[in-house]
């Protein structure tokens, strides 16, 4: 019975992929009335804006960080939670994660969570880190990125984790995993991540380097899916929904975990030691006061 209504709603979707847009605010300016067409009800927490299609079965999550969706401790808990919600309501099949900051979909790690904290704070900051990973990179849902805005080092993981990316073609947004150019390096499983996404030879040197590619480059090198002007980037994240909602949810969550478990698993065995190295390395004096000139650099930039 799933199976065969799995299969009418993706025949309807896919015919009118603007039918997932009805009760979400995507594709329009004014503030959407209370709770969006179909009896969907907006919900989510300070930092991170679910707007819900029940009809549709997709979800549109907005990133409400200003001014650059850092991941704070609060931002990367409200995440997990609202996906969490999601992922338990049987109502929804997919969920679009997208930025309601503008030029940025997400400025990765928050570095004041780690710049002058005690080990305390970063070991419980990296397990709310890995514990987002986890949930997004294993998720039972379809998640779809679309990427409108600069996407650098933790902002890429999460949008590595999504099953497809779709970024806005501007040279500003760039997308990469940067962490060398901080002086700090990825941990394991983000470049397990890269690997798997763009192969091990462009991981090996995009990960040295520190690169951050620009959206011709992303779409080059695999990075991203699909780039297309700002104004389509909601729309296409919806038409790519469509088109993965197409398959069995069933069939399509078996092939993800297969494709997916050894990599999540060589995080889940070893998580203490992954987060014991991470706070031993970013508590190194050396490693403090690189990021601290690297936030100050940014204090200092403006625009
Ligand atoms: C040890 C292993 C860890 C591996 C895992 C992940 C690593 C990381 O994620 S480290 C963080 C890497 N992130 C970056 O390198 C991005 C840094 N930010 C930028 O490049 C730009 O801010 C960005 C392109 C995202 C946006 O540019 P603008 O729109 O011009 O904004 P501003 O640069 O003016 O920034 C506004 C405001 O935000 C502060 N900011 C920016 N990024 C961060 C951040 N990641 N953490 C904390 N704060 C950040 C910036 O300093 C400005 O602050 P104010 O001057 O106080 O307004």
């Amino acid at each position: 019975m799933a199976l065969a209504s799995g299969v009418r709603f993706a025949a309807r979707a896919l015919l009118r992929p603007w039918a997932l847009l009805r009760g979400t605010t995507l594709g329009r300016t004014e503030p959407a009335a209370g709770g969006g067409g179909d009896g969907a009800r907006r919900f989510g927490s300070q930092r991170v804006l679910v707007e819900p299609d029940a009809a549709s079965g997709v979800a549109v999550m907005k990133l409400r960080n200003p001014p650059v969706n850092a991941l704070s401790l609060e931002l990367l808990t409200e995440l997990v939670i609202s996906l969490e919600k999601l992922e338990n309501d049987k109502t929804f099949r997919g969920v679009i994660l997208t930025s309601d900051c503008p030029r940025v979909f997400c400025a990765g790690l928050d570095l004041t969570e780690i710049c002058g904290r005690n080990p305390a704070h970063c070991a419980e900051y990296w397990k709310a880190m890995q514990e987002l990973w986890l949930r997004t990179y294993l998720s039972s849902l379809v998640l779809v990125a679309a990427i409108n805005g600069a996407c650098p080092a933790g902002g890429c993981i999460i949008a590595l984790s999504c099953d497809c990316r779709v970024l806005a073609d501007n040279p500003k947004y760039r997308i990469g995993l940067n962490e060398t150019l901080l002086g700090i390096i990825a941990p394991f499983w983000l470049k397990d991540t890269y690997v798997n996404t763009i192969g091990h030879r462009a991981s090996e040197q995009a990960l040295q380097l520190g690169s951050l590619f620009p959206p011709a480059e992303a779409l080059q090198v695999g990075l991203v899916d699909q780039v297309v002007p700002e104004d389509q980037v909601q729309s296409t994240a919806l038409s790519e929904m469509a088109r993965w909602l197409a398959v069995p949810d069933h069939a399509r969550q078996l092939t993800k975990n297969m494709m997916r478990k050894a990599t999540a698993d060589r995080l889940l065995r070893q998580r203490d030691a992954d987060t014991q190295n991470f706070v031993s390395f970013v508590c190194r004096d050396s490693i403090q006061k690189s990021l601290q000139a690297y936030l100050e650099k940014l204090r200092q930039r403006k625009g």
